[in-house]
């Protein structure tokens, strides 16, 4: 408790400063700043010193992250409100790697699964594997949550080491987002992974049989051109995919971790088995890092800790992640879900009402496209958002290596700018230029002024390459699980998503009918709107 009212001791005789004159002492931005492999995060323009980051390395170390840490990497069932052990971490884990969970090495079977899938992959994209009208030109992924988000994220991010069918992502229940994504596709060259933990997932097994009917109306035998991925192997048989089109994961992999395994089928298509094993290496570099670097230069704990002093230290309760990478367009919608499914939890892990805030919003949208439109907010808002920028220092357009140098002049004059912002009199010199002066002279200066004194940090890397991107979710996964310890929560159960679904299912015959008068007075008016629009 007492490194709490430290750590809020030392944020509060500290925030009045400007974190510009922190800089006054030579070699911050190195001192405040970590490496993993060719990966650099900058945390130097937040309002971090040294005595701030040595309480919050004390934190970290006081939530016994060494000893959680190390349970996890071992298999412990750490998962406590589901009984399960939480090991995505086995499904980037090397050659040699052990790994029991009940007494039993999981790793051979995990390998067998994986070589079966690339096995699968590498003849889908030679066309050794045709649909029934020649080979496979599309796929279409139906799944939702962790089975669309990571691969649907990573399909986007590696485009340029694309060379196999071109790749679809259905999630919505909504029928726009099939009927959007078959039209125009052929089913007699069409691949359909269904791809859920539990295949129980109503989003998806309605879209499922969607793609079924569709697939059927074309070709013999639609089921040859279905594959599953999923831990529920007696259901997938059910939904009649046959065994040898089954790749099976255990469920000591949660949904939101899983981009590493099968669910990662439509990304092993797409660049091949040896662009997913360069990710899968990214991601084992990460955790070799995260497992091995000292807590003061490891670089998920200082992620987690910069991310602990803003939310529950500063009170800003929510994070813009902006990568300014085209190809990282999913990340943040990637990251809702990895973060908030993980860390949005109000009790500890003994079901008392958590002490603090849970983890942050987080929310965002690619630069420089963000810059003109919430932009505004960040620099002139009342409100202080943390900024979490990305950016690769190398495209992978040489022939357009002018407009990447434009991307990153934008990124870091953006973190510039939060940091230094405009003073009254810098507005005011610059409006007395263009010739105003008295009274509206100051009036239009104040609407230019730029508090500054806002907090971001910048994670750069050499270019968006399978293994950075490995590197980039296994950083974000790990910062994750390090929150999670320091919050005393779990971050690998979902509770919080059930009672929706619970009661989408008790609507769902009112809308076609049945008596709703024990809803509600507002959701009886809002079932009656849609029964009189849809004629029922
Ligand atoms: O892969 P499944 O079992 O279809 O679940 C999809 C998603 O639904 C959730 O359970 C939330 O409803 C997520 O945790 C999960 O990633």
């Amino acid at each position: 408790m007492s490194i709490w009212n430290d750590l809020a001791r030392h944020q509060r005789a500290t925030e009045t400063r400007h974190m510009q004159d922190l800089f006054d002492e030579a070699g911050r931005a190195q001192v405040f700043s970590v490496q993993a492999g060719e990966m650099h995060l900058d945390y130097s323009k937040t309002n971090i010193d040294a005595e701030g980051r040595a309480l919050l390395v004390q934190l970290a170390e006081n939530a016994g992250l060494a000893e959680k840490r190390a349970a996890m990497f071992g298999g412990a069932k750490i998962n406590e409100t589901e009984g399960r052990a939480v090991l995505h971490i086995a499904q980037r884990a090397g050659e040699d790697a052990v790994i029991d969970v009940d007494g039993e090495d999981v790793m051979p079977e995990l390998r067998a699964v994986r070589m079966r899938a690339y096995a699968f992959a590498e003849d889908v994209r030679a066309g050794r594997y045709p649909g029934q009208g020649g080979a496979i030109t599309d796929v279409v992924n139906i799944g939702i949550g962790g089975s669309d988000l990571g691969p649907a994220m990573a399909t986007l991010a590696l485009a340029p080491y694309h060379d196999g069918p071109r790749l679809h992502y259905v999630s919505n229940v909504d029928g726009a987002h099939i009927a959007d994504t078959l039209k125009g596709l052929n089913p007699e060259t069409t691949l359909v992974i269904v791809a859920s933990k539990t295949f129980t997932t109503i989003e998806t097994m309605t879209n499922a049989r969607t793609a079924r009917d569709w697939m059927a109306s074309k070709v013999t035998d639609p089921g040859a051109q279905f594959v599953a991925v999923s831990t529920a192997l007696d259901k997938t048989a059910e939904f009649g995919i046959a065994p040898e089109r089954v790749f099976g994961f255990a469920d000591w992999v949660g949904g939101r971790y899983s981009v590493w395994g099968p669910i990662g089928l439509g990304i092993m298509i797409a660049v091949g088995a040896a662009g997913f094993d360069a990710f899968l290496a990214g991601g084992r570099a990460m955790d070799t890092h995260f497992q091995n670097a000292p807590l003061a230069e490891n670089m998920p704990v200082l992620l987690a800790l910069v991310g602990i002093w803003h939310n529950q230290l500063c009170g800003h309760a929510t994070r813009a992640v902006l990568p300014y990478d085209q190809r990282l367009a999913r990340l943040p919608a990637y990251l809702q879900q990895l973060e908030m499914e993980s860390n949005g939890k109000r009790v500890d892990m003994e079901g008392r009402d958590l002490a603090r805030q849970s983890g942050p919003i987080v929310w965002g949208e690619p630069g420089t496209n963000g810059q003109h439109a919430f932009y505004q907010l960040i620099h002139q808002g009342t409100r202080i958002v943390p900024c979490e920028f990305l950016l690769a220092a190398k495209g992978h357009e040489p022939e357009l290596a002018h407009q990447h140098r434009l991307l990153a002049a934008n990124c870091l004059a953006q973190s510039e700018a939060l940091l230094r912002g405009r003073s009254f009199e810098q507005a005011r010199a610059i409006m007395a230029e263009k010739g105003l002066t008295g009274s509206d002279l100051d009036r239009q200066a104040r609407h230019r002024v730029f508090p500054g004194n806002r907090p971001s940090t910048t994670l750069i890397y050499p270019q968006l390459t399978p293994f950075v991107l490995g590197q980039i979710i296994a950083l974000y996964e790990h910062r994750v699980f390090v929150e999670g310890v320091i919050l005393g929560l779990n971050s690998f159960d979902q509770w919080g998503v059930e009672l929706g679904k619970e009661l989408a299912t008790a609507i769902g015959p009112l809308l076609e009918g049945a008596d709703a008068s024990a809803k509600d007075p507002s959701t009886q008016a809002l079932v009656a709107f849609v029964r009189a629009h849809q004629g029922v």
